[in-house]
């Protein structure tokens, strides 16, 4: 049986820390990191306001991301192994049903990129307060780092928006709050999944 699991959500909410986790903990686990398709800087559009629009989807290659799902999706054994992840040894049969082979996608944008939903049979969404999203932000450094007023101009307004549409079309988003412990976070989605796993067994 395949299996994808979305975790999205707001930046800094937490979810490559839970999906780190999860990828140690379930079994036969690979993958996919949004943030790794975005396009080169030169490639991303300055808006209006001066700033350079990275919150948007077209800043990302999702036909690459797309891809990348639908190579795990052909051959999940073949994906695990050229990913450096650990195939439990009965797991030998790529279309078994009986071997469960799990693949976590994870992102700040992903239910409102409608091929990427559609392949989703689990959608978790991390959300935190603009406070403590805008404290947890600015300790972060990414590849281009924030100009000053970004998170204000930018990514906090283009996060409510892509939020508003995602709750106008997504039916089934399990919400998570990421103002729990990390601990609190990984045991609600872990506990989640495994029901999920034993329904559809
Ligand atoms: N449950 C939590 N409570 C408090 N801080 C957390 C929690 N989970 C993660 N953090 C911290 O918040 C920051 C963001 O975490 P993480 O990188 O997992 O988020 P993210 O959603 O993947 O962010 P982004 O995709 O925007 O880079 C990190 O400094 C991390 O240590
Ligand atoms: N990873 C990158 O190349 C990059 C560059 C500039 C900005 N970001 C930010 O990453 C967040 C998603 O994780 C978004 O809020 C982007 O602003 C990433």
């Amino acid at each position: 049986m395949k299996y994808i699991i979305g975790i999205g959500g707001v930046t800094n909410g937490g979810k490559t820390t839970v999906t780190n986790r999860l990828v140690k903990t379930l079994p036969n686990c690979s993958v996919v990191h949004q943030d790794s398709f975005f396009k080169p800087p030169d490639q991303i559009e300055v808006g209006e306001d001066g700033f350079k629009q990275w919150d948007v989807i077209t800043s990302l290659d999702m036909e690459a991301m797309m891809n990348t799902v639908r190579a795990w999706m052909e051959n999940p054994v073949k994906f695990a192994r050229s990913h450096g992840v650990n195939v439990l040894p009965t797991a030998e049969e790529p279309d078994s049903e009986t071997e469960v082979h799990i693949l976590i996608v994870e992102g700040f944008l992903l239910y409102n990129y409608r091929p990427l939903l559609e392949v989703c049979d689990k959608c978790f969404y991390i959300s935190i307060p603009y406070e403590e999203c805008k404290m947890r932000r600015s300790t972060r450094q990414y590849t281009v780092p924030d100009p000053p007023g970004l998170f204000d101009g930018h990514v906090w307004p283009m996060y409510l928006k892509h939020r508003r549409e995602m709750e106008e079309h997504c039916m089934n988003v399990e919400y998570l709050d990421g103002l729990k412990s990390r601990e609190e976070l990984y045991n609600q989605v872990y506990e989640n999944i495994q029901n999920t796993l034993l329904n559809h067994l």
